[in-house]
């Protein structure tokens, strides 16, 4: 393990306990927060500013938690995560290790080591009946999320992290010192004499991030500001897809979307935005396919009957004025779901097994279902949508609620209004409002 001090001060050491402060002055009365510490600079000064702030700004009632996690694969973090928890003793504050258990995939690590943080994270904050989950992201980590995520998409309007993110559609994530800069986080600490850990792979040049840190030199302010107006742009898109969700789309029986095509076409912007999230919502993907998959779905809204495409794992057809997307009959895998088990089958459902045996889930499968089923649908795309749903036998102990993959993971602050318009028209429950959860 090793520990640093760098000997330069910044002046700008105060610029943590400003964000501390205007961040604790936001929070409802006796807010308990789980502060999410790997021991790093960051997450360990963000934890000392918000115990030392607490008082200094008048908010004892404000509780502090502390958890790292030990993703299990560095030899190192086992000892990392004890040192944390021997930091947190002295400040009095509760503290967790969640280890992340089980098989790790060969590929795509990095990601599934995030998604299982978020995940423990979640469940640590469930447990302990926390309020808000706060995250020590800096303005340095906004500057290369956003060069980042351009150099992907090379889109304009790629944006960078939203402030709050929901995680498991349960407890709201926070970022407050996503416009302070690290090295003042380090004056901070230095300040105190505090020290902290460096995790090797910061400076390991076989991550993108690290990687695109090393380019971004003295752009960090000027992207994240860029960033700023980034999020106001994007939220306003969002806004905008969610009133033309409301307008111009009707969903049968929470699996068929029909969309008016005309109006899609003619709110170009609003409308891409909205498939992209549509499309995964339906075909149960995280992501929506983005680039040249939904260019083509804009112009097939352009397209004479008849026209069809594939993609996110949904099937597209054209009719007269209407666009209609659902799941593709593909690709659809069984489920094994224990005796008190639940389990998200094909990423649209959430399936309950209360019975005392294990379940299988299948999709219902060709000629299964009334076709006449789902009012207001052509036969033959009630019979393709009837198809794609999971088999539930009445009285088999199991049920049955939609699960939204683009948001139901992660819902990035921005779309919260958008996200609470499809869930209600997929029948489930609105998601957390932030103004209750946490704030004031
Ligand atoms: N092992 C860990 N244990 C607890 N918290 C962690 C751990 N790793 C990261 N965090 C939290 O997440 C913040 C961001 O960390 P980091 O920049 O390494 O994550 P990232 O993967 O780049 O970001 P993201 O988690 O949004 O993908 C940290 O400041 C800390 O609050």
């Amino acid at each position: 393990m090793l520990t640093s001090a760098p000997a330069a001060v910044s002046p700008n050491a105060c610029a943590v306990e400003a964000a501390a402060r205007q961040f604790l002055l936001s929070l409802k009365k006796d807010c308990h927060l789980l502060v999410a510490v790997s021991g790093g600079g960051d997450s360990f000064g963000l934890l000392t500013a918000l115990d030392e702030m607490r008082i200094a700004s008048g908010r004892p009632d404000v509780r502090l938690w502390a958890a790292t996690v030990d993703h299990g694969l560095r030899a190192a973090a086992a000892e990392e995560a004890a040192w944390v928890a021997s930091r947190c003793a002295r400040l009095g504050v509760a503290h967790r290790t969640l280890l992340w258990e089980g098989e790790k995939p060969a590929s795509g690590l990095m990601a599934a080591a995030r998604n299982a943080r978020y995940r423990l994270l979640g469940g640590e904050a469930e447990r302990i009946g926390a309020d808000a989950i706060v995250l020590a992201h800096t303005m340095e980590d906004q500057a290369e999320t956003l060069a980042m995520r351009r150099a992907r998409n090379g889109s304009a309007l790629a944006s960078g992290m939203a402030g709050r993110t929901l995680v498991g559609g349960a407890i709201w994530a926070v970022r407050p010192l996503l416009h302070v800069r690290r090295e003042d986080i380090r004056a901070f600490l230095n300040a105190r004499d505090l020290r902290w850990i460096d995790d090797p792979s910061n400076d390991d040049t076989r991550f993108e991030r690290v990687r695109m840190r090393r380019l971004l030199h003295n752009r960090v302010e000027v992207l994240a500001n860029e960033a700023e107006k980034a999020a106001r742009a994007r939220e306003a898109l969002s806004l905008r897809a969610a009133a033309l969700f409301a307008d111009a789309v009707t969903l049968h029986d929470g699996i068929v979307a029909e969309i008016d095509a005309g109006r899609f076409a003619s709110e170009h912007d609003p409308a891409r935005y909205l498939l992209n999230i549509l499309i995964p919502a339906l075909g149960g993907l995280a992501y929506g396919p983005g680039g040249a998959a939904l260019d083509r779905a804009m112009a097939l809204c352009a397209a004479p009957h008849g026209a069809r495409m594939t993609a996110g794992r949904c099937l597209f057809e054209k009719h007269r004025h209407s666009l209609f997307i659902l799941r593709e009959g593909r690709a659809l895998v069984d489920a094994e779901i224990a005796p008190g088990g639940a389990a998200v089958w094909d990423g649209r459902f959430r399936i309950e097994n209360r019975a005392c045996e294990p379940r299988r889930i299948r999709a219902v499968g060709d000629g299964a279902d009334d076709p006449d089923h789902i009012a207001g649908l052509p036969r033959r795309l009630a019979r393709l949508a009837g198809a794609v749903r999971p088999a539930v036998p009445a009285a088999s102990g199991v049920s049955c609620s939609p699960y939204l993959a683009p948001f139901d993971r992660f819902l990035p602050g921005f779309d919260l209004a958008l996200a609470n318009s499809l869930a209600e028209a997929f029948a489930r429950p609105a998601y957390p409002d932030p103004a209750l959860a946490y704030l004031r």
